[in-house]
């Protein structure tokens, strides 16, 4: 059985290598005639996988996306012709909530604030925007939920409107598919007159997709309204930002904010399962032996902390600061944007640190053991 993978694709060997050949390929890439004799396609954010690409792909038996996303995907022609597909719902959602509630820390920390009593609105509450949410509540913060498609279904959850939540949030973070048509899309949600509606200082986060933003009126916005500030994790145009905007951000970062280990760990393993059910094959690899230990994996709490103490402890799992340093440095050279994404394997998530607190302090909204565990601590 011949597999083509993302060369960006890790772990691949390990769940797959017992199952055909495998043959890595650069996905933003991929010709037609790469993949005529693959029998498994397995990819990730930057391939268009549609009737072009799989013109002559005949013995294609099954499609797998290590991610949330399935923009890239010709999900319908998939079904016409009776190949099963598969992405990975939730795979990195706890990273994309962690490196959300991470980036308002060092926003915190840098304009000498503090995150506790802000309001944070999340647009979208799907898999990541709740991770998002579920880190904040932890931390004690008022979350106003907007998603007018889960309001619909019914929901149980509180929502608001996207105004009410412009109109009250401190901080908004988007965590919504990019969707072109109907009641809901969400291409431009973020136009230019949505942009005017911010009220001063708020912090606007995107690490979802960046067509929900108007990139250009995004850049004129930001020319007027220092007191906004933006951390953005997606583009519009990936793999080629616009360097005005880059420049106007505190935090920029390559579409890394689901790349923990874990999370790419797991968006492997979700296809890995999906395809032995597909091929009526037992599925015996397991998650755990996949991840490296890490290397501050016990750590003794003396003391009750403060947030920036939280902060440092949450740079020990993912210092953003280097990302974006990274970032800044190569996002305009050639393939400099993709290569950063390529090597990124260092990040893990919360749960990689197992804390113990010699003195449990009882003190409500104290950053204790207690709170810290449910923000994702073990
Ligand atoms: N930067 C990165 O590395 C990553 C980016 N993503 C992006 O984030 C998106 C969201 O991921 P998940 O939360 O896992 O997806 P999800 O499907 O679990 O949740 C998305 C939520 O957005 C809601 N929604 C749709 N249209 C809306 C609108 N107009 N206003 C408000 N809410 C709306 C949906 O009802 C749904 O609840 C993905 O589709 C993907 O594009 C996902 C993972 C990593
Ligand atoms: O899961 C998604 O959706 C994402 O946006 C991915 O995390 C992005 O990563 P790649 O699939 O492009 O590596």
């Amino acid at each position: 059985m011949k597999i083509i993978a993302d060369e960006n694709m890790p772990y691949v060997d390990a769940l797959f290598g017992d199952l055909g050949e495998i043959e890595y390929v650069n996905g933003r890439t991929l010709t037609p005639e790469q993949v005529r004799d693959a029998d498994v396609l397995l990819v990730r954010s930057v391939t268009k996988v549609n009737a072009a690409l799989l013109t002559n792909a005949d013995k294609l038996k099954f499609v797998g996306s290590a991610t949330i996303g399935t923009d890239h995907v010709a999900v319908d022609y998939l079904a016409q012709q009776g190949i099963p597909f598969t992405n990975a719902p939730g795979c990195n959602a706890t990273a994309v909530g962690e490196y959300a509630f991470i980036a308002m820390l060092e926003l915190a920390h840098r304009f000498g604030e503090s995150l506790q009593g802000k309001v944070v609105g999340i647009v979208g509450a799907g898999n990541t925007g709740t991770a998002a949410a579920n880190c904040l509540e932890a931390y004690g913060l008022k979350v106003l939920l907007c998603d007018p498609v889960k309001a619909e279904q019914g929901d149980s959850r509180e929502f608001v409107s996207l105004d009410t939540l412009i109109a009250q949030a401190d901080i908004i973070s988007l965590h919504v598919p990019i969707t072109k048509d109907g009641e809901h899309k969400t291409w431009y949600l973020f136009d230019e007159a949505r942009l005017n509606q911010l009220k001063p200082n708020t912090w606007l986060l995107n690490c979802c997709r960046g067509e929900v933003i108007d990139n250009r009126a995004l850049i004129k916005f930001k020319q007027q309204r220092d007191d906004v500030k933006l951390v953005l994790d997606v583009w519009e145009g990936e793999p080629n930002p616009m360097p005005e905007l880059v420049a106007l951000a505190e935090f920029a970062t390559p579409h890394i904010a689901g790349y923990s280990l874990e999370g790419k760990a797991r968006g492997t393993f979700i296809l890995y399962q999906k395809l032995c059910a597909v091929l009526s094959i037992d599925a015996t690899k397991s998650l755990t032996s996949l991840l490296p230990p890490f290397q501050f994996n016990q750590i003794s709490l003396h003391t009750d902390l403060s947030e920036a103490q939280l902060l440092s402890l949450s740079r020990l799992v993912y210092d953003l600061r280097d990302d974006d340093r990274k970032f800044r440095g190569c996002f305009n050279t050639a393939s400099g944007f993709d290569l950063m994404r390529k090597q990124h394997t260092y990040r893990r998530e919360y749960s990689a640190i197992s804390l113990t607190q010699m003195q449990l302090a009882e003190q409500r909204g104290a950053i204790n053991q207690t709170m810290l565990t449910a923000l994702g601590f073990n």
